[in-house]
């Protein structure tokens, strides 16, 4: 099938490749003129892993090419995909200003019938909006789809692959059997296309992203109640996750959720209940919940510090939201350092992905680190901040002799307890004893 997709930012790009992968012609439209140089140069813009193989693969069978041209983008695809940001607004809000604004363009440019699907994450009655504005100056026969996404960053490419369901919003038989057909490769193992009405379909995608984002602070309140009562949230979360009704996933304590996502749709979804009068309470207490998590760990490093950190040297293992990408948007490791630096210590910071986009926001306010253990070199303390593989099992006696002090603060309970106890660390985490304190 011939396919466009609007926006190659984590989910344009993924669903584009993903989509050339199973034989369809796909034209990706940017805005970003370097990005697309970039593409056409065959340079992948973002760190996703598995990405890259796909993405040469079908640039070089011709079945994905870049444009900044929306026209070429309309004149190409049968379906085209728009997944544009949906950035949180001041008030909270979705902004829409980037879907709406093409779609305009798009009733003004379209010359025959197409299917135009939303990928991008929308308030309940986008899919209206959306086709109200293209109807506005079209001159030819459409369809609006709603079809949120759900891949997570860092597994994208296997979630797009191997998705657990597909969501199509859609009151047109036509565009439903054209979508489902699209969809047809990746469903092949039996999980389920489920296909409803638009308003649906938009909310499945914030119910989910809410969900998840409740479960996650649900954890981190009966971590931090672990503390108060000497009981061990790991023990807790093996606990309870065997019960096949609350499940293992997402139960992971830290410093709060972050991300391009979960916090920007928890507000979205609390904002658009505002806006009909309805006051999601649970929402309320997640954001402002997960607010105060992210700086969990500073009065624990203060303490250590008897509130003197002026001058003294800390480490940060791990800038990104999560392992296995470059994305900072909404990162704890930001609130974390930002206190630190307001408290007048030195930073030196590594991460294996995330660097460049840390030097756009901090710049010369960190220590740049060439490697995990550069970073320890002289540091009074250790904060990890995110789970990459390689901080699982470091080298004990290697950060004993670069850290000043064997003194870690981990956010996301990589290390065993005990272990770091027997190693001599004072060693700081989420929802269970410190040791050596
Ligand atoms: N990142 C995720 O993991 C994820 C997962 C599921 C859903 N979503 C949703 O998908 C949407 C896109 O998210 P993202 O993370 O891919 O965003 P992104 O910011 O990474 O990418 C958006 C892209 O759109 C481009 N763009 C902006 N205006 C444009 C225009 N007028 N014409 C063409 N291109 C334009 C930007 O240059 C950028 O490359 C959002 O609604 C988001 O909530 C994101
Ligand atoms: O047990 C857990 C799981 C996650 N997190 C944190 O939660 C945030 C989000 O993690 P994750 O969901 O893995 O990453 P995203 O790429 O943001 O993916 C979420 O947001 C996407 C955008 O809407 C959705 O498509 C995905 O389904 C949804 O998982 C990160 O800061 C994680 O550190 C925890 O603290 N504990």
């Amino acid at each position: 099938m011939k396919i466009s997709v609007i926006g190659t930012g984590y989910v344009g790009l993924v669903t584009g490749t993903c989509l050339a992968e199973t034989g369809n012609e796909v034209v990706c439209v940017d805005i970003d003129k370097a990005k697309v140089e970039k593409m056409r140069n065959g340079v992948v813009p973002i760190y996703e892993p598995h990405l890259d193989v796909l993405f040469e693969r079908n640039i070089k069978a011709n079945r994905l090419r870049f444009t900044t041209s929306l026209e070429e983008g309309l004149e190409h695809g049968e379906i085209i995909f728009l997944a544009l940001p949906t950035p949180e607004d001041e008030d909270g809000s979705a902004d829409l200003s980037y879907v709406l604004n093409v779609s305009e363009e798009i009733g003004i440019k379209i010359k025959n019938y197409k299917v135009i699907v939303d990928k991008s994450t929308v308030p309940v009655g986008t899919s209206e909006k959306v086709h109200s504005v293209i109807a506005k100056n079209a001159s030819c026969d459409f369809d609006v789809v709603s079809n949120p996404e759900f891949l997570r960053e860092g597994f994208a490419v296997d979630d797009f692959l191997k998705p657990e369901r597909i969501i199509i919003g859609s009151s047109s038989e036509k565009a439903t059997e054209l979508m489902k057909r699209l969809y047809s490769p990746f469903v092949r193992s039996g999980n389920p296309i489920i296909v409803m009405d638009e308003k649906s379909a938009e909310l499945t995608k914030y119910a989910a992203n809410a969900f998840l984002a409740t479960k996650i602070t649900f954890m981190n309140e009966i971590a931090n109640y672990c503390e108060k009562v000497g009981a061990d949230v790991d023990m807790v979360r093996a606990g309870i996750g065997t019960d096949s009704r609350i499940g293992k996933r997402f139960l992971f304590p830290g410093i709060g959720y972050g991300g391009s996502c979960f916090p920007k749709d928890v507000k979205a979804l609390q904002k658009a209940g505002k806006n009909v009068n309805y006051d999601f309470k649970i929402l309320n207490s997640v954001i402002e919940i997960n607010s105060a998590q992210k700086t969990v760990l500073l009065p624990k490093i203060d303490n250590y510090f008897k509130n003197d950190l002026k001058g003294k040297t800390i480490a940060i293992w791990g800038l990104a939201f999560k392992p296995e990408t470059d994305d900072i948007r909404e990162a704890p490791s930001i609130d974390i350092m930002e206190a630190l630096l307001q408290k007048g210590t030195k930073l030196q910071v590594f991460d294996p992905e995330a660097m460049p986009n840390i030097k756009k926001r901090f710049g010369d306010k960190l220590n740049y680190s060439q490697s995990m253990y550069a970073a320890l070199e002289g540091a009074d303390a250790l904060v990890i901040c995110t789970e990459w593989s390689i901080f699982r099992t470091p080298d004990y006696g290697k950060l004993k002799e670069l850290l000043k002090n064997p003194v870690v603060f981990d956010g996301r309970n990589l290390y065993n307890v005990n272990d770091m106890e027997t190693e001599g660390f004072t060693y700081v985490s989420v929802g269970r004893k410190p040791v050596n304190l």
